[in-house]
């Protein structure tokens, strides 16, 4: 399971938790403008913007989980098992692999009004990057400052929606999640009115009545829920600081933690909390075990450059002892 919010204070931040039991070697990677990115169906992008994303590089291609392109156009896949259906390759059309999807739209695009429009002609197709990596069941958020769309490759074909809540985590599809947000309308982040009835006395005895109802539990459509909450009411100051800080707090909201969601003899955790400034190229991340944010930047590396460059995670915690 996964969550991925996009958020705007001063700079705009777009991030996620990836929730796993096990790890493919995911690292902090930069594509710079001039590699190649060869795709199986369509022509490659020889030149195309340059990305800062966490990936698995295998065979020198990086394969991205999510991403920012030096434009601030922002994207993530997250985990649609049961749902995600890719097509077989066709003469018509522009077929894209579901692991090239992030690559083809972030090496070309700059907002989600011109994805949109690309995505009339596009399939996602079956093909797998390699034997060891078969396509994997995803969903994507696609964001720029400004709008966010769900993008889901299903049965009936490949649907794209608006996503007005700036939010993505798992099952179901889409429309039902968004379906699902009219069961919580009363909620609020203040003190509540007593509908109940006007026989009974109530008592506001505690901070936070207002939400009562709010799920707390790790399922995908719950932690939709939580997230879009946590997001839509959150107030931060504008340095990058106070963003960040309060970015990593919303992710926090439906962060996994070790123990509850049992997975055979494993145990779902969030792997890692991402949180990308868009506008200034930074990825921060944040580990199960690290509680440090640690950042990469983008202009520090080479952008014109050809190959890759790859921050394995810190994944130690960082412990500052004051005496
Ligand atoms: C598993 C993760 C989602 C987390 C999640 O939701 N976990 C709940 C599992 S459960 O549903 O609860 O059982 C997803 C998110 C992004 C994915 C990578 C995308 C690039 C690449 C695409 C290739 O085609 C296959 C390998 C590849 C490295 C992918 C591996 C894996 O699929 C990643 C990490």
């Amino acid at each position: 399971m996964c969550t991925a919010a996009n958020y705007v204070a001063e700079d705009h931040y777009f991030g996620r938790n990836l929730d796993l039991e096990y790890s493919y070697h995911e690292a902090v990677t930069v594509t710079p403008r001039n590699f190649p990115f060869e795709f199986r169906n369509v022509p490659a992008q020889n030149t195309h913007h340059a990305l800062i994303g966490m990936a698995t590089v295998a065979d020198g291609y990086p394969l991205y989980y999510d991403a920012t392109n030096e434009k601030g156009l922002s994207m993530a896949g997250l985990n649609f098992p049961g749902n995600a259906d890719y097509k077989p390759v066709s003469e018509d059309g522009t077929n894209i692999a579901s692991f090239e999807f992030i690559p083809w739209v972030l090496g070309q695009f700059e907002t989600v009004a011109e994805v949109r429009d690309a995505l009339a002609d596009v399939r996602i197709v079956d093909t797998a990057f390699s034997a060891e990596f078969p396509p994997s069941p995803l969903h994507w958020i696609i964001s720029d400052r400004t709008q966010s769309i769900s993008v889901e490759s299903v049965a009936e074909g490949l649907k794209v929606h608006d996503n007005p809540i700036q939010v993505l985590t798992n099952n179901p599809t889409f429309d039902i999640q968004l379906f699902n947000i009219n069961n919580y309308m009363n909620l609020s982040i203040d003190p509540p009115e007593p509908h109940f009835s006007k026989e009974i006395d109530f008592d506001v005895y505690s901070r936070g009545l207002g939400a009562v109802g709010l799920p707390g539990d790790l399922s995908s459509m719950s932690r939709f829920v939580k997230a879009a909450f946590t997001k839509v009411n959150s107030v931060s100051g504008q340095s990058e600081s106070e963003a960040i800080s309060q970015f990593f707090h919303i992710l926090g909201s439906v962060e996994q933690q070790r123990g509850c969601v049992r997975l055979g003899d494993k145990y779902e955790i969030t792997i890692y909390s991402s949180c990308c400034n868009t506008d200034k190229g930074v990825y921060y991340y944040r580990t199960y075990e690290n509680s440090q944010i640690t950042g990469v930047d983008m202009h520090k590396e080479d952008l014109d450059g050809t190959g890759l460059a790859s921050y394995p995670l810190v994944t130690e915690q960082q412990i500052l002892m004051k005496n």
